[in-house]
């Protein structure tokens, strides 16, 4: 077995170090009892059964005085022997009761399975069986080496309801299309308008909820603030809508969130008994999906009416850097390229980026504030650059791209909080890892959750330390620069294509906040817990105290030069980071669209091939890379 039970790791640290000490006492006590159980071995299904279930008559056998039994005896160990050579080629296997995980944010137990069984086992609960990979390797075979073996499986399933064939659950010729249409929208000119609107919001926020919690002493829940600043923002991006959740309700936003609430359900529930279409109308929590569903496709075929009707009065030249100052939208550009798509595949299209740009980010954010309530030297450190090269203004991507330690805090806590913590897939052929063959039709974990703590992967793996990628000067890091270690948007051809977006949203909304804001943990409300839907949320929110920063310098340096602080955040940042080949400084922050987006412009062209060469290349300008990432490397 490919164990990597050789690993040691104080577990009952590490169940706290996941739920940072702060899960009730009962269920920690839970989390620590299943924890134990896992590692002593009880859901261990090693060696081969046969071997096993014959060894006490073999036993029985060799004592037999005549000699016949001893020979049969003798027999059957020679068979032993073979069965558990055949045994040993087998996926090593884990077996449990589902209700020992349900109930958990499931990848705590996988972690806990994993420091069992190693980079690659098998969990079975009953008939149905998923193969867990924790990884580097295996990781960069399913998603970039042999990505066509593999489909989203039981992903595409849970969210057809919510996205159709939509870009995150679509496979084959549909996500091909359809991403080579989507990810040239997101160019240059685009994320830098965002950028802009990414300010905008983040300020109102501030200067509407936060100010009224700071001046009242109320405190207020993180979590719902982030969900609602994300929605804000991307409804803006994707369809040119005016949520304004941060100041109100209304049926559309309630129905966005019963639509993504019921996402979360399904990934969840052990019975989707809501494929059967009386259970749809009879039980109430599927009327209202059902509701929600009507009103939200209401919406958009009012929102692409209207873009279809300003695109006509426009008449403008559609070009690859298309942008229209009325409406800065991927809506817009989608329907002023002249993509010719049924209005479904185009709904499905766009509450796919809705959602996809939405949680993901709200939870980037919250366990980001989580971690910072905790780091207030690493809170200094950001202040310091924000006040130095952002001031009171709205960042533009010149700014941002110089917030490097702000950035680095952001890319260590997709780290320690990856959203989403497992990748779902499914082989559609045999796949072979090392001695052992995956047969078609697995479904597959990735579970980056292992991968991003895993003690041989990482020095002090749940340690908060944005220094350990290297110096700020260096690389953004991403899954290229470590090697498949760390995955915060995934990785081939299927890699998030809102990478750049969503991290400019996330340091824009971190600078505007830390610039005017002390934030600290309220006392007196629920601890902080985890729980798993398609991100990590928290169990009760994420309550905090706001208080208006007392010492914010009056202006930024005039200069634009930039003082970093140096000191490191803890000893612990002086250990090596992973051995993993860098990228060049070049590249380390790109404008525009993800740095996959090459791959996906020129899919079928370089099926096979890395689908970074292009995009990584193309950032330093060279004609061959341009000719690789075709349509996105020309928009940049
Ligand atoms: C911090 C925020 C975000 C995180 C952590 C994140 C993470 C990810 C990850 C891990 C994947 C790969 C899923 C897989 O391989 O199964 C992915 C895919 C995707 N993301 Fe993001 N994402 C974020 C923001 C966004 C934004 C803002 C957008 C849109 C504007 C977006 C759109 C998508 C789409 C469309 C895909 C599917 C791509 C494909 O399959 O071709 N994401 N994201």
């Amino acid at each position: 077995m490919a164990a990597l039970g050789q690993l040691s790791i104080p577990r009952k640290q590490f169940i706290a170090s996941v739920g940072n000490g702060s899960v009730d006492n009962e269920d920690q006590k839970k989390a620590d009892d299943l924890s134990e159980r896992i590692l002593s071995g009880e859901f261990t299904d090693s060696g081969s059964t046969k071997e096993k279930l014959t060894r006490p008559v073999r036993k029985l056998l060799a004592q037999d005085p005549v000699g016949i039994g001893r020979l049969m005896a003798l027999v059957l160990a020679r068979a032993g022997r073979e069965w558990r050579a055949q045994a040993a080629a087998r996926l090593p296997t884990a077996t449990g009761d589902i209700r020992e995980i349900v109930g958990q944010p499931v990848f705590v137990p996988l972690y806990n399975l994993y420091l069992r069984y190693g980079k690659i086992f098998k969990l079975s609960f009953g008939p149905k069986n998923f193969i867990i990979i924790s990884d580097p390797g295996y990781t960069r075979q399913i998603l970039q080496t042999n990505a066509d073996k593999y489909s989203k499986g039981i992903l595409s399933e849970i969210l057809d309801f919510v996205m159709g064939q939509g870009l995150i659950p679509a496979d084959g010729e549909v996500w091909k299309v359809r991403r080579r249409a989507i990810v040239p929208a997101l160019h240059k000119k685009y994320v830098a308008s965002m950028v802009h609107m990414f300010g905008d919001c983040a300020v109102h926020g501030a200067e509407g909820k936060l100010a009224e919690a700071a001046a009242s002493g109320e405190p207020v829940e993180m979590e719902n603030y982030f969900s609602r600043l994300a929605l804000d923002i991307i409804g803006k991006a994707v369809f040119n809508y005016e949520f304004d959740s941060l100041t109100h309700d209304d049926p559309v936003i309630v129905a966005v969130y019963t639509a993504l609430r019921e996402a979360e359900y399904r990934s969840t529930a052990p019975i989707p008994y809501w494929n059967f279409p009386p259970l749809r109308w009879l039980v109430p929590r599927q009327r209202r999906c059902q509701d929600a569903l009507k009103v939200i496709n209401e919406t958009l075929d009012g929102l692409i009416a209207k873009c279809k009707a300003l695109v006509e009065e426009e008449g403008a030249d559609f070009g690859e850097d298309f942008l229209s100052e009325r409406d800065p939208s991927i809506l817009h550009f989608l329907l002023a390229s002249g993509d010719e798509i049924s209005s479904k595949q185009l709904r499905d299209d766009l509450m796919t980026l809705l959602i996809a740009g939405h949680e993901t980010t709200a939870a980037v954010l919250t366990w980001t504030m989580y971690l910072l309530a905790q780091h207030p030297e690493a809170v200094e450190r950001i202040r310091a650059e924000v006040d130095a090269v952002v001031g009171d203004g709205l960042p533009t991507v010149e700014q941002l791209r110089e917030l490097r330690f702000t950035t680095r805090v952001i890319n260590e806590s997709m780290r320690l909080y990856p959203q989403p913590p497992v990748l779902i897939r499914r082989a559609l052929e045999d796949d072979v890892f090392d001695e052992y063959t995956v047969p078609a039709g697995s479904d597959i974990f990735i579970s980056v959750w292992n991968l991003h703590r895993s003690p041989q992967l990482w020095p002090e793996p749940n340690a908060f330390n944005p220094d350990r990628f290297g110096p700020l000067d260096g690389p953004i890091p991403n899954e290229i620069t470590e090697g498949f270690s760390y995955l915060p948007f995934g990785g081939g051809r299927r890699k998030c294509i809102g990478d750049q977006f969503a991290l400019f949203e996330a340091i824009t909304a971190l600078a505007v906040l830390m610039r005017r804001y002390d934030f600290a943990l309220a006392p007196g409300k629920p601890e902080v817990g985890m729980t798993t839907g398609a991100t990590i949320h928290t169990v009760a929110g994420l309550w905090m105290n706001v208080k208006p920063r007392a010492d914010v310098p009056a202006a930024p340096h005039s200069n634009g030069s930039v003082v970093l602080p140096v000191s490191p955040l803890s000893s612990s940042s002086t250990a090596a980071a992973p051995a993993a080949p860098k990228v060049p400084v070049g590249a380390a922050f790109t404008d525009g669209s993800s740095s996959s987006d090459a791959a996906a412009a020129a899919a079928p062209a370089t099926a096979g091939k890395c689908p970074f060469s292009g995009a990584l290349g193309m950032l330093k300008g060279s004609d061959e890379a341009k000719q690789q990432g075709g349509a996105a490397a020309a928009a940049l």
